[in-house]
């Protein structure tokens, strides 16, 4: 959680990167806690850079914004690769939504923690149907530093990691808040999955 790099030291070794991811549900803190620690980089007088995939406008077009209304700048880019040639010359990278990005940015992490940039990217582990998102999983296996954070289920009060799609949509990709979305603990997503399954006298019968 408190993961400081060096930006250089006495004996001039080679600088050196890394990859950590915050994952979790949606509302389970991943934003803030992108915020938070690329704050702390900024106050260590760190050349930060933030991206964000131009897809999400949800709150601002430029801003990272967190549900409870915390923000700092970014670049929005179409496609992983931007990246590389906008964060030259930083110490850190920050990335939110990794989930929304193509495969090629576990690649672009690689590539920019090699060049001895901190790498931090926040995304969500899981789609609304409980599948693994997007290059998130991969990431997950590339990263030195993991962290998991947790919502909490608005149904029992439970730690949720579940991002319960309530909007009548079956699009991986739906951009939403509280409209769309319930944070939602294992039973009670479980609960609401069901809930949706057709019933045997609803279902269409099969063609003879
Ligand atoms: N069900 C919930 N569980 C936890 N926090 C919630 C919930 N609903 C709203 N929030 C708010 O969301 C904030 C986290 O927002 P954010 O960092 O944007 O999360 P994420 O990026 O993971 O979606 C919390 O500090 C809290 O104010
Ligand atoms: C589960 C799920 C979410 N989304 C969208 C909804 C939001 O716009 C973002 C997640 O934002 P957060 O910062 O984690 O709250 O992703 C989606 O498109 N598809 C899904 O399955
Ligand atoms: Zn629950």
């Amino acid at each position: 959680m408190f993961i400081e790099p060096r930006v250089g030291n006495r004996h001039n070794a080679p600088r050196r990167g890394w990859i950590e991811v915050v994952c979790g549900s949606m509302f389970s803190g991943k934003t803030e806690e992108l915020i938070r620690r690329l704050t702390r980089a900024r106050i260590a007088r760190q050349r930060v850079e933030i991206f964000k995939p131009a897809i999400d406008t949800r709150y601002h077009a430029e801003d990272v914004v967190s549900h409870n209304a915390a923000r700092i700048r970014s670049t929005p880019v179409a496609i992983a690769s931007e990246i590389l040639l906008l964060a030259a010359g930083s110490d850190v990278v920050g990335i939110d939504e990794g989930q929304f990005f193509d495969s090629s940015l576990v690649d672009v992490c690689e590539q920019l923690a090699n060049n001895g940039i901190r790498v931090i990217v926040a995304g969500l582990d899981m789609d609304y149907l409980g599948r693994p998102f997007g290059p998130m999983p991969a990431l997950l296996a590339t990263a030195e530093y993991v962290t998991k954070v947790h919502a909490v289920c608005v149904c029992c009060g439970e730690i949720a990691s579940y991002s319960y799609r309530i909007a009548a949509s079956a699009s991986q990709v739906l951009l939403g808040e509280s409209d769309s979305y319930e944070a939602r603990c294992r039973p009670c997503f479980l609960e609401g999955m069901q809930a949706k399954e057709p019933t045997p006298e609803a279902r269409p019968a099969a063609a003879h």
